[in-house]
């Protein structure tokens, strides 16, 4: 499609803002429109990065950058990929946990996103095609809005969660901006504060549960494979109850992945195999206590388990090495409220003397004594100084990763684990952490956030076209993290730093691509050359 005068100024794929050449300006019609001084892409860059600087608060911030992404997406992309470090917390985690809270307050621009109304499914291709005109969509990330991050249920605000995660795609891994779709899918909140709330954007009703709920989610992937077929469908947040079931449901048909259960398995197994890198240790000799076994938890307990399998145990000899605590304390074979994610890894009373008394973090670790401990319960400071001592007087180089996200909802602060491990704790996080002095050494902390790997996995699935996203090329993007850090230096990290996230985005994507040549889920022959031509760069 082509575009002229103002609708060329107001098409934020196509507008180069004061970098239109003279020429350029008389040919579309904007002669007058900008200022006469033509401007190099790098002199935008400097002059927004100044604005941007000149920002006081994360928050602040995010909405500047916001701002430039609704005018000009190859400036967006380009201030983003020299600043990613700085940047990803501002665009993402954890300052998107605000923006979703307060959304409908602030609200500025829909930035491509679809919003798809259980009270108006006669619309829903239309409003496909609408969002979409003339693009060629690849990659759609869809919520829910039930489940964000560790907030809970914020309804049609959530869409946030859709179009921060695309915004990743892009940076890290060279998605084209251009063939993505964020969509939201309103089926109701039961967020309290957001149906009393007169400003709120959604369906003011309570969530539709049930079979109309999976009839509507039916209808908007078969809609959405009809008109963009060979899509890669990345689920987003959606709540506890309906994830594995609509991950399970696809994803042997088409190709759909699921960034809390897989893409959270994938980065907690990189940051385990890169801690016991570092302590010389092997995986099959661990005891894993999964604290929060929900979808993430529950997802990463699978992983870690299948990896088990693959250095050779047997399931049922890997399955005696993982413990899951949730509300309930340890998860028994006849706990009640048990989900099927969770059955496989309970345990039986009669292995404990005091069975009835594991009801809590506390008394499983002591009666268990883990040697890797993920949290991903939604429960801040749950992380206790007595927990994680008696979890380190057990075990020499104890691995503690407090997933939960955003900052706020963090199980531990990495600075207080070092503290009562004396340095021995090996350490991810959700969200970035700066570097930590403790007793002369400077303590590097790995980020482990499935952002470090869904971009590549998507990119590199993509770039051959790929008909399913296999266990396979899953295990592949696990094992591509590694040899990058250099574990022999004091304090190293567990996980590659996130100011590499453009490099190694290409590494798990080229293994992801290779891998599946190599199941013969694609007829593209070249995995390095597939990446290299889908790989899109912010120019003009
Ligand atoms: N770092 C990452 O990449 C990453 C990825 C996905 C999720 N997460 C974080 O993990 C957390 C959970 O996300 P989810 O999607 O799995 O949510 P979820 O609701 O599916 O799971 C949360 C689980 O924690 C349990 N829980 C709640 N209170 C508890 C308590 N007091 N003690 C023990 N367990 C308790 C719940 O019963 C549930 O099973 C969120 O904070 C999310 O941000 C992080
Ligand atoms: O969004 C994130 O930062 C990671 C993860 O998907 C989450 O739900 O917390
Ligand atoms: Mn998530």
């Amino acid at each position: 499609m082509k575009y002229e005068g103002l609708d060329l100024l107001n098409n934020h794929f196509f507008n180069k803002g004061t970098a239109f050449t003279k020429e350029e300006r008389k040919e579309n019609h904007i002669e007058g429109l900008l200022p006469p001084f033509v401007q190099t892409l790098d002199q935008q860059v400097e002059q927004a990065y100044e604005n941007y600087s000149k920002k006081a608060t994360f928050l602040d911030k995010r909405m500047y950058l916001m701002d430039i992404f609704n005018e000009n997406v190859t400036l967006f992309y380009k201030l983003f990929s020299e600043h990613v470090n700085e940047f990803m917390p501002v665009v993402y985690d954890p300052t998107i946990a605000d923006t979703i809270e307060n959304y409908s307050h602030f609200f500025l621009d829909p930035q491509n996103a679809v919003y798809l109304s259980i009270d108006d499914q006669d619309e829903l291709e239309a409003s496909l095609k609408n969002a979409t005109k003339g693009r060629d969509i690849k990659l759609i990330v869809v919520t829910d809005g039930e489940g964000i991050l560790g907030i809970g249920d914020w309804g049609v605000q959530g869409v946030d969660i859709s179009v921060g995660k695309l915004m990743v795609y892009t940076a890290a891994a060279g998605v084209d901006p251009k063939s993505v779709l964020p969509v939201v899918l309103d089926v109701g909140t039961n967020n309290k504060e957001l149906l009393s709330d007169d400003l709120y954007m959604g369906n003011h009703h309570q969530r539709v549960t049930g079979d109309k709920y999976y009839a509507f989610v039916d209808k908007f992937v078969q809609t959405a494979e009809n008109l963009f077929p060979n899509m890669y469908l990345h689920f987003e947040d959606f709540g506890r109850s309906n994830a594995a079931n609509i991950l399970n449901k696809y994803k042997d048909d088409i190709l759909t992945f699921n960034d809390d259960i897989q893409g959270t398995g994938i980065i907690t197994l990189a940051g385990i195999l890169g801690a016991l890198n570092i302590s010389k240790q092997k995986l099959t000799d661990q005891v894993y206590l999964s604290f929060g076994a929900g979808t993430a938890g529950a997802g990463i307990t699978k992983r870690i388990f299948d990896a088990m399998v693959e250095e050779g145990l047997s399931e049922e000899e890997a399955k005696k090495h993982f413990y899951l605590v949730d509300k309930q304390g340890l998860l028994f074979d006849d706990t009640e409220g048990l989900t099927p994610e969770q059955k496989p890894f309970t345990r039986q009373r009669s292995e404990f003397d005091n069975a009835d008394e594991l009801t809590n973090l506390e008394a499983v670790v002591k009666a268990v004594h883990p040697t890797i401990l993920v949290g991903t319960s939604t429960q801040p400071g749950t992380f206790t100084e007595p927990i994680i001592k008696e979890m380190a007087a057990h075990t020499e180089r104890p691995i503690i990763f407090p997933l939960s996200n955003p900052t706020k909802l963090a199980e531990a602060k990495a600075e207080d684990l070092l503290k009562w491990t004396d340095g021995k704790a090996l350490i991810a996080t959700g969200i970035p952490v700066d570097p930590i002095e403790y007793n002369g050494v400077t303590y590097n902390i790995g980020q482990a956030n499935n952002a470090l790997v869904y971009p590549g996995l998507g990119l590199g699935s993509l770039a051959v076209n790929a008909k399913v996203l296999s266990d396979g090329m899953i295990n592949k993007a696990a094992h591509s993290l590694g040899g990058i850090v250099d574990a022999t230096q004091p304090g190293a990290a567990v996980l590659p730093p996130v100011s590499k996230l453009d490099k190694f985005s290409i590494t798990v994507a080229e293994g992801v691509a290779q891998q599946a040549i190599d199941e013969k889920l694609t007829s593209a022959t070249d995995a390095k050359k597939a990446v290299e031509d889908a790989k899109w760069e912010p120019k003009y």
